[in-house]
């Protein structure tokens, strides 16, 4: 769907072809490889909608993870078969990233906070990120910027806890009790639900060959 603000080129930005939205909706951000999308995104992406209490999810399909050494499949291949895969009214897939040239998140959040400056966006990530996020490039800067969901995967549970991230920023830590206020919390802010979890990834559909670069 093509741009729901065409005074973009007016305020002298870039004119991105973004989801639609109303004003003031919380969006969840799942940025991801999709190096290929499985059933795993699906499940978190709905769980999100309801646990963070979010209006839309966009799927953001990076370019390439800049702390992964190989790149991945090709991203046209990448966003047809996340197209392909989710039937959601409210999921949506976007290739920002590379729209915009970003390929850092700290960078992409600045984009389209510019781009989109009446959304209220909400950082989405599995656990697994989070046990890394202190490796990310300005990452205190995405902490300031937006709140984060993090969502339960399997054998990161302890990991996520105990990191660096999330020891750091222990104070800004909402209980899951009240995740589904999250995208109305002033950053940082960010939020562990446990979700019913699937033991699913992109590194294994590779491995068993059902996705060939
Ligand atoms: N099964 C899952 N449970 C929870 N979070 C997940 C799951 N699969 C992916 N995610 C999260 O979705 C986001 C995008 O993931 P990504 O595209 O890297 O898939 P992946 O399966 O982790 O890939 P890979 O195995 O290549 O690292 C990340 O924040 C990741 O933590
Ligand atoms: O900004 C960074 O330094 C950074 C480092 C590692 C990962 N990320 C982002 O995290 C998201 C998940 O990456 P991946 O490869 O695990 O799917 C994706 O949007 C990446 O661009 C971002």
């Amino acid at each position: 769907m093509l741009d729901n603000e065409g005074a973009a080129g007016e305020r002298g930005t870039m004119t991105f072809d973004l989801p639609y939205h109303s004003p003031n909706q919380r969006i969840g951000l799942l940025g991801g490889s999709y190096d290929p999308p499985h059933a795993g995104h699906v499940h978190i992406s709905r769980e999100a909608l309801k646990r963070f209490g979010l209006d839309q999810v966009w799927w953001l399909v990076s370019p390439g993870n800049p702390l992964k050494k190989h790149g991945p499949a090709p991203l046209v291949k990448r966003m047809a078969a996340c197209r392909t895969l989710v039937r959601h009214p409210r999921i949506h897939v976007s290739d920002f990233e590379a729209q915009a040239g970003t390929r850092y998140t700290a960078q992409t959040l600045a984009a389209l906070q510019k781009a989109r400056p009446a959304a209220q966006f909400v950082w989405l990530m599995g656990a697994d990120n989070l046990a890394q996020f202190d490796q990310w490039q300005d990452w205190r800067q995405i902490m300031k910027c937006v709140p984060i969901g993090v969502l339960a995967r399997p054998g990161q549970r302890i990991s996520a806890r105990m990191s660096k991230a999330a020891r750091m920023y222990d104070f800004a830590r909402l209980d899951m009790r009240d995740s589904r206020v999250l995208g109305h919390q002033q950053p940082p802010a960010w939020c562990f639900v446990n979700v019913p979890m699937m033991d699913i990834s992109s590194t294994h559909l590779r491995q068993k060959g059902a996705w060939t670069q």
